[in-house]
């Protein structure tokens, strides 16, 4: 098709709910949104041209620019997967942070917001036509605005894959020992995280990375979701399990419960110093407030983060319509909610005030060697490695957009991005896990856009002026959004930057990773 005809059909789409644009085609009087800023879109022209059927123009009255073939329940486990992460590990210590009440409010709180960004970004891409979330930023501010997006979109999610990668390359190791039985890691290769997270990304991430679609990931993301599902059960049955207090230290190897110490020291260390009333250990807090709580909105908003995977999700669900995809993220991040929640009570009902910022490294300070815990750090890793290839698709579709926007789909050019990204992620896990710290100030900035910015701004700037004025309720209700969105920006960075002032070289960079990959906290390990 005539590749002049983009914009204008994208223009004309009149607030179109899904993409199905009911406008007729002959859109040469539609006036351009913005004026002649975009000669042409160049953005999605060859992508549109590939996702357009060739006999488009004849379908005056219905017109859909991209054939879905994805289902709704397969784009429910699709987008639940993308919420899902590491971040899950790091909500029981921000609950020890917050006390169960404010903890509850400020969930919900974040819940709700990420509702409604998604709103936003849903009604915005109803005008231009639904794509990805750079080209909203295209056409609210041109090459700026579209770069803006991909930058925010490649980072966090590089940021996010990191941090799964992390958890695959200091886990599987312990897991092979423990199944292994042996007391002492030797040298064997299988021993040796570096070599296990290449053989996770080669055997498992990258044939998952190299589907066409994002829509084929559905059963994996099943899976990946049942695995947290076991996970949830096993914290919650650990709380009944796990005594508190925990008995000291006893030298004990053979019981059931083989506890090792969990002093009040090994907390006193950079970001988990945590004020633990001796006398109250295992009494829940509803209330709290510490030097810690500043961390817990960031902590929220990494993990409920997936709106760069929500407009692919659009693109390929079947017989879309902004209804039914705001049904869809509604019930992904109503039942993440709820897991959240739960993996976050348990979690601390079973630690109180010792509970670590990654839930997995407290469980394993209790018993290294229970089998359970063993079984759920499996599952763990199962979960995390099948979202990264869910994650990574928006970021190569970022890299297409920044470099070889306008060109045609090409397998190899798809192939070498996937390659190229995991292999460079690979050697930031393997050689430079410390500079991983740096994705701390980069999430405080990226989180923040992503969810609240961005989607405000771009609605405020697409929406056609005569539909809803600047004053209008809906847009001033997108203003006071994208204020929010600065000063929660606002508010991590300069607890970042006084935290890198006051807590010195270590402990500064684990505060870096906690504010940003939801507690996930690699550099809170022992071994780095
Ligand atoms: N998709 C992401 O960027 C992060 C995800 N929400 C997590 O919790 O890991």
């Amino acid at each position: 098709m005539d590749t002049t005809d983009v914009p204008l059909q994208a223009e004309m789409v009149e607030l179109v709910p899904n993409g199905k644009h009911t406008a007729a085609l002959t859109a040469s009087a539609v006036p351009s949104l913005a004026g002649d800023r975009f000669e042409e879109n160049q953005t999605g022209v060859a992508e549109m041209e590939e996702f357009l059927p060739h006999g488009a123009e004849k379908k005056q009255t219905h017109f859909t620019d991209f054939e879905g073939k994805t289902s709704f329940g397969m784009s429910v486990f699709n987008l639940s997967n993308a919420i899902m992460g590491s971040g899950i590990l790091g909500l029981a210590y921000a609950m020890a942070n917050t006390g169960i009440i404010l903890f509850l409010f400020l969930l919900t709180a974040v819940a709700l917001l990420s509702s409604y960004s998604i709103h936003l970004l849903l009604k915005s891409s109803g005008i231009v036509g639904i794509r990805a979330y750079e080209q909203l930023g295209y056409r609210a501010f041109g090459t700026p605005g579209k770069l803006a997006a991909a930058i925010a979109i490649t980072l966090q999610n590089i940021g996010a894959m990191s941090s799964y990668l992390y958890i695959v390359k200091s886990e599987v190791p312990l897991v092979i020992q423990t199944f292994l039985n042996l007391e002492e890691k030797t040298t064997d290769w299988y021993m040796n995280g570096n070599y296990l997270v290449i053989l996770v990304s080669v055997t498992i991430i990258l044939p998952l990375a190299l589907m066409k679609q994002l829509g084929y990931l559905g059963y994996a993301s099943g899976f990946s979701l049942s695995c947290m599902v076991f996970f949830l059960i096993s914290v919650i049955y650990k709380k009944f399990q796990i005594p508190c207090p925990l008995p000291e230290q006893e030298g004990n190897t053979t019981g059931i419960l083989n506890v090792t110490t969990v002093s009040t020291s090994d907390y006193q260390n950079g970001y988990t110093v945590l004020q633990a009333p001796e006398q109250d250990t295992c009494t829940p807090s509803f209330f709290t407030l510490n030097s810690q709580t500043a961390y817990t909105i960031p902590i929220m908003a990494f993990a409920f983060v997936c709106h760069p995977e929500v407009l692919p999700i659009y693109t390929e669900l079947k017989d879309p319509s902004k209804k039914k995809m705001q049904c869809i993220s509604n019930i992904s991040i109503t039942v993440m909610y709820l897991m959240y929640f739960l993996a976050a009570l348990f979690g601390y009902l079973t630690f109180y005030d010792r509970v670590e910022s990654e839930l997995l490294h407290t469980y394993n300070k209790v018993d290294p060697f229970d089998v359970l815990i063993l079984c759920v750090r499996v599952a763990v890793l199962t979960a995390v490695t099948l979202t990264v290839p869910i994650v990574l698709f928006p970021v190569r579709r970022a890299i297409q957009q920044m470099l070889f926007q306008g060109k045609d789909f090409s397998w190899i050019r798809h192939i070498a991005i996937a390659v190229i990204l995991l292999t460079f992620i690979n050697l930031l896990v393997i050689f430079a896990p410390s500079i991983l710290g740096i994705f701390g100030l980069i999430g405080a900035t990226s989180a923040p856009c992503l969810i609240f910015i961005f989607p405000a701004i771009f609605y405020i700037r697409i929406m056609p002026k005569d539909k809803e004025p600047l004053r209008s309720t809906p847009k001033i209700l997108a203003a006071c959004f994208a204020l929010l969105g600065v000063v929660f920006m606002i508010m991590s960075l300069s607890f970042i930057i006084i935290d890198w002032a006051t807590g010195g070289g270590k402990n500064s960079i684990k505060s870096l990773m906690n504010s940003v990959r939801g507690g996930w906290n690699p550099a809170g390990r022992s071994d780095l």
